[in-house]
């Protein structure tokens, strides 16, 4: 699988540095200074993968760094080759600011060998001042256990810190120079999808395409798609999108003929909305370049409601499909697609697909129920994960499929899983386990399918969302949790009060008695929109490392502090994690951003 986007894939750039003086000191070093790289790059390359599937590859500097000479050399080298993360290492003493790398767009580490043969450590000391100093923040890595000289073992905290800071750093190069597709404008008043155009420039070096949803009307209508591959996305539909109840009273209710064209609709809109994300040969070979090309769009987003539902089929079946890791085409990457454009919550679902490599969901935060509230309208008792109360997550539309929960992990438990990984058959039963009802036609008058279906099992699970703070800017919040599954009977009348025609998740954010997860309702309370994006597996820490490489301060997390992970120079603004974070944030400003 190729990746999909315009643009080669970003390198990882491993720079080697060393004690230039020669006739002596060097000459010892050169060897287990670059057998130090050598070892990481195997390490990143061996670990890592992007969501399109490709292996991470590692660019070594073609000689050690003495000065500042062959520091230009690399950066030199590191430009032709695409590097979009920078990895400095070393297990001796260098000189900080003549070694540097001062690209102020790459993100940064310098692992120090933790040895004392050669001070490396002192090295990573001195290198870091000097980054500070100079504005630049860098993370450092130090081992928390003394090795031996010419030991090119990884200790297992270092490699954790390599890991999260390459992913993050990683992230942050592949929505470099892309695109936020907003389909239509703002939906229903929802801030989130008055898509910000200065936010997605200045912090995360995203254009903002805009295009008018009355394109989608057109590319029907003229036949813009590749009618063969419509044709067998319509079999496939038939064939895997089972039709749900009709819940709709019966004067809204329409035949089956209105319905069968209602299907033709939203496979079509599906087709086009992806070609207007990433364009389409086989729409250039029919003689539309222009429409064929795309718009180079790493995510987008819907506003649906209300101009396009008051008048088509809702874009429920787009939005789950296209959120998904399968379609007629097979198993493939999952697109990045939010339901009434709330742009802000695009974001956190794309950094959560580069961070975990696997589809998003995408959802209202609907509902706090307490163990009371429960235990009235049921009579039955929440337990286990659950018996503190339960967030209702539930939104027709961008839920994946993949949240059905139908797939393994290599321990057998429900999992949500990067593509490469997911077997025919378990796409399959996310396909089997999932209904698509008619959509209410008293809020989509024009009809259209929702997506049907309740999380099953437990699953560990991040929440997350950016909010837009006039007088700030942008802030991040962040909820690790669990999917739960309500014991009998209780799903079922719970739902019924609600939207009964739309993917339920049942969320429990892990509480600790604190602030924002003083309990799950306090969660809830300051959760700061309607909606959240969530992610498989909890990945809050690189969440926290991504955010401050883009210097999006972290309003509220749930992440113990020891895997808090920033750039050395937070430090500096305080010892209190927080609020060093919103001061260093503040002091550095937007990565894109012109000062
Ligand atoms: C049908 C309604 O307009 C829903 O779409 C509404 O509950 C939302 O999802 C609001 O975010
Ligand atoms: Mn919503």
């Amino acid at each position: 699988m190729a990746n999909r986007l315009i643009g080669d894939l970003p390198k990882v750039g491993i720079r080697p540095v060393i004690d230039g003086r020669e006739n002596g000191v060097r000459e010892s070093l050169e060897s287990q200074v670059m057998d130090l790289a050598k070892a990481a790059a195997k390490f990143i390359e061996e670990t890592l993968r992007f969501p399109s599937g490709e292996k991470v590859e590692c660019v070594i500097a073609d000689t050690c760094i003495g000065g500042v000479a062959e520091a230009a050399m690399c950066a030199n080298k590191f430009k032709k080759e695409g590097v979009g993360v920078s990895l400095t290492v070393t297990p001796c003493w260098c000189y900080g600011t003549e070694v540097m790398d001062t690209d102020p767009l790459l993100p940064k580490a310098v692992w120090g060998f933790n040895g004392t043969e050669r001070p490396g450590a002192v090295y990573l000391a001195a290198a870091l001042a000097g980054y500070t100093q100079k504005g630049l923040p860098t993370f450092g890595i130090y081992g928390r256990d003394v090795q031996d000289v010419g030991d090119t073992t990884i200790p297992a905290d270092v490699q954790e810190k390599i890991i999260r800071f390459v992913k993050a750093g990683l992230a942050v190069a592949q929505m470099n120079g892309k695109s936020y597709l907003s389909i239509g404008y703002s939906s229903m008043g929802i801030a989130g999808s008055m898509v910000d155009a200065d936010f997605f420039q200045d912090y995360l070096g995203i254009r903002t395409e805009f295009v008018d949803s009355t394109e989608i009307l057109r590319r029907i209508d003229e036949e813009i798609y590749d009618k063969d591959e419509y044709e067998k996305a319509l079999a496939w539909t038939k064939k895997n999108c089972k039709e749900g109840a009709d819940r709709n009273k019966p004067e809204k209710q329409v035949d089956q003929s209105r319905k069968d064209a209602e299907w033709e609709t939203v496979v079509k809109m599906t087709l086009i909305c992806r070609d207007m994300m990433i364009g389409n040969e086989k729409v250039i070979a029919k003689g539309f370049r222009e429409e064929g090309l795309g718009r180079n769009a790493i995510m987008g987003g819907f506003q649906g409601q209300r101009q396009w539902t008051d008048y088509q089929p809702n874009a429920d079946y787009t939005e789950a499909i296209l959120n998904s890791s399968f379609d007629w085409n097979g198993i493939r990457q999952a697109f990045v697609l939010a339901t009434e454009n709330d742009s802000l919550n695009a974001v956190p679902m794309l950094f959560g697909h580069l961070l975990s490599n696997t589809a998003q969901i995408f959802s209202d935060v609907r509902t706090y129920w307490s163990p009371d509230a429960v235990k009235r309208v049921t009579g039955k008792t929440l337990s286990g994960l659950a018996e503190n109360g339960i967030i209702h997550l539930i939104n027709s539309g961008s839920t994946t499929l993949d949240a059905t929960a139908q797939q393994r992990d290599a321990e057998g438990q429900p999992a949500m899983k990067p593509f490469w990984e997911i077997t025919e058959e378990e796409a399959q039963k996310c396909l089997d386990n999932t209904l698509w009802p008619q959509a209410d036609r008293e809020y989509f008058r024009g009809g259209g399918f929702s997506s049907q279906f309740n999380t099953e099992g437990e699953m560990p699970v991040t929440m997350s969302r950016i909010n837009l703070v006039k007088g700030l800017g942008p802030v991040l919040q962040i909820a690790e949790g669990w999917t739960v599954e309500l014991e009998e009977g209780i799903h079922e009348v719970l739902t019924e009060r609600t939207n009964p025609t739309w993917p339920t998740t049942w969320f429990v954010p892990r509480v600790n008695g604190k602030g924002a997860f003083k309990d799950v309702y306090s969660v809830m309370a300051n959760w700061g929109a309607n909606h959240g994006a969530i992610s498989y597996g909890h990945i809050g820490a690189d969440l926290i490392t991504l955010a401050s490489m883009l210097r999006i301060p972290v309003c509220m997390h749930n992440v113990s502090d020891d895997d808090v992970f920033r750039p050395s120079a937070w430090a500096a603004f305080g010892e209190d994690k927080e609020g060093s974070d919103y001061r260093a944030c503040a002091n550095y400003g937007s990565l894109y951003g012109i000062k």
